[in-house]
């Protein structure tokens, strides 16, 4: 049986609406849920392999987006939030009861600082950006996959239309490395 790598791939993916202006994100519990409004569409939505990006059960990756964190706001039962992990870069804020994350936030010199990082399969609307990728997928290994599996997972994003990555697309480790090459004073010439 082909791997379940996440609800809005496995079907099939939905393109968005280039023109969608944002919407609501809400946590996964039956009362009081945690309400965090968006206002503007995500963009490099990818699937994530990595072991700290939150995956609904059962899916080998999640699919997380960012925006500006300014476009970001917690609307509701906000006192449900907490920082599962405060060492790592990305801080991600997950509601205490049903652990799922509704915003990922960095506050280190980082490329992405000023960006959220956002799951938008806890929104009900439609228009959200697809998927354009998968990264950290060599990273599903760590987390026990086995490794002769990798080709079915690879060959899955394939007939989905998805360029897999064992890092992030080319456009975003363009930016990192940018970020990085400035910051060490590097001047860029065509070598
Ligand atoms: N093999 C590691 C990789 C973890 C990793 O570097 N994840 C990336 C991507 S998360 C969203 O695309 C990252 O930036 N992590 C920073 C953080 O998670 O705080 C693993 O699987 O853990
Ligand atoms: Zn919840
Ligand atoms: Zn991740």
């Amino acid at each position: 049986m082909a791997p379940s790598l996440h609800p809005l791939i496995d079907n099939g993916i939905n393109k968005g609406d280039p023109a969608f202006p944002g919407g609501t994100l809400r946590c996964r519990c039956p009362s009081d849920q945690v309400v965090v409004s968006l206002k503007s569409n995500v963009a490099h939505n990818h699937a994530c392999g990595c072991s700290k990006c939150w995956k609904p059960s059962g899916a080998l990756f999640s699919v997380v987006g960012v925006l500006p964190r300014e476009n970001v706001k917690v609307e509701a039962n906000e006192s449900k939030l907490h920082v599962i992990d405060s060492s790592a870069v990305i801080l991600r804020n997950a509601c205490k009861e049903c652990g799922a994350h509704l915003f990922g936030r960095i506050e280190r010199d980082h490329p992405f600082r000023g960006l959220d990082f956002v799951h938008i399969e806890l929104s009900d609307q439609k228009g959200w950006q697809e998927p354009q990728f998968a990264g950290f997928v060599s990273s599903i290994i760590e987390q026990g996959y086995s490794p002769e599996g990798m080709n079915a997972v690879r060959a899955k994003f394939k007939a989905e239309g998805l360029e897999s990555y064992d890092a992030l697309s080319p456009p975003l480790m363009d930016l990192i490395a940018t970020f990085t090459a400035k910051k060490a004073g590097v001047k860029f010439a065509n070598l």
